[in-house]
């Protein structure tokens, strides 16, 4: 509380990313301009999402994703804004999009950070007005500045991030994210068209009461997760689902609780994407004190071998992630 009491009230987040870019001696700024270049598509989005229902912006827009789901208008506005502002800001050299199914170079070759997005998480929640989000996460790139960027830059492992993030459009709009030294998330006032420190230091709890699943696929989940979700049952915890991967795990990372994704028979290797969905997440749980796992390994301990490989996750709370392992490593034995 002292310290929080001691914080200007009203730092902004540009503010907060030269605070920090000093504590980094030798950097250049182009980690804090592409950070700035991400918040600032973030606020050209947060308005499209807010005339969501209008109808030159709602709907579908009459094309498919390479994991085979109908595109929606804001889906495609989305992935348009951040890859226009990441190519104009001159600091990403290529792009991993969930909408498009090759690697974007952005022509900036001298650049040296590749960046990964969700442009539009919850995208089944968007014509219901259901907070929804976008979810991203930054690698510095393997080949030498000035080289045509490659997949060998791309397809790193989670733990080679150097930054990831979310914006979330909600009841408010936040943006929250890690460079490694902790969680802090930024609330937009739209008055003032700019981003403030809200939320400093994020902590996740060790343990919550809230578990989130789309329990709809139960009798398709390993056994082993059916047992957890059981516990979760005979201990009353309090079950919540908004169907909007940004949106629950970011009440679960403030309230403390577990996201749960299992495989399940129409995703045998489970529905989210390893690159733009569970690394940024895992990445920022562990910075918050949680844990983020597949079942068998550590989210970001795994290697990717394609773009848009997919993987279970279960993510939150350490302990609750880590019972769900252990009675996964139980029933594999
Ligand atoms: O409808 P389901 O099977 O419960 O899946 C919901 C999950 O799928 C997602 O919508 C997938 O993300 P996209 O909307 O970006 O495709 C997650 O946000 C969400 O947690
Ligand atoms: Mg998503
Ligand atoms: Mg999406």
């Amino acid at each position: 509380m002292n310290d929080q009491l001691a914080l200007p009230v009203g730092i902004t987040l540009d503010r907060f990313i030269m605070r920090n870019e000093a504590d980094f001696p030798f950097a250049t700024g182009e980690l804090s301009q592409l950070l700035r270049d991400i918040a600032l598509a973030g606020k050209i989005v947060n308005r499209d999402i807010n005339r969501g229902g209008l109808s030159d912006i709602s709907g579908q827009f009459g094309s498919q994703n390479i994991q085979g789901e109908h595109q929606l208008k804001l889906d495609v506005i989305a992935n348009i804004r951040f890859i226009r502002a990441l190519k104009n800001g001159g600091e990403v050299c290529a792009i991993i999009s969930e909408e498009d199914t090759e690697l974007i170079p952005t022509g900036n070759n001298k650049a040296k950070y590749i960046v990964a997005i969700d442009p539009l998480d919850g995208s089944s929640n968007i014509d219901a007005n259901v907070s929804v989000g976008t979810i991203f996460s930054i690698y510095r790139r393997v080949t030498p500045t000035g080289t045509v960027p490659t997949i060998g830059d791309a397809l790193q492992k989670g733990d080679m991030q150097v930054a990831a993030g979310y914006i979330l459009y909600g009841s408010s709009t936040m943006l929250v994210y890690t460079t490694g030294r902790g969680v802090n998330g930024f609330t937009y006032d739209y008055s003032l068209g700019e981003f403030f420190l809200s939320h400093p230091q994020i902590r996740t709890a060790p343990v919550g009461n809230i578990y989130s699943c789309n329990e709809g696929n139960m009798d398709d989940f390993p056994v082993a997760v059916q047992q957890y979700l059981h516990k979760c049952r005979e201990q009353r915890l309090i079950g919540r689902y908004i169907g909007s991967l940004v949106g629950d795990f970011h009440r679960n990372l403030l309230k403390g609780g577990v996201y749960l994704y299992p495989a399940t028979l129409k995703n045998p290797e489970g529905k989210l994407r390893l690159m733009y969905e569970c690394f940024p997440l895992a990445y920022i749980v562990e910075q918050a004190g949680g844990a983020a796992c597949d079942g068998k390994r550590r989210i970001l301990d795994i290697m990717p071998d394609s773009m848009h490989q997919r993987a279970p996750l279960y993510i939150g709370s350490a302990k609750m992630v880590e019972d769900i392992y252990s009675l996964h490593f139980t029933h594999a034995s």
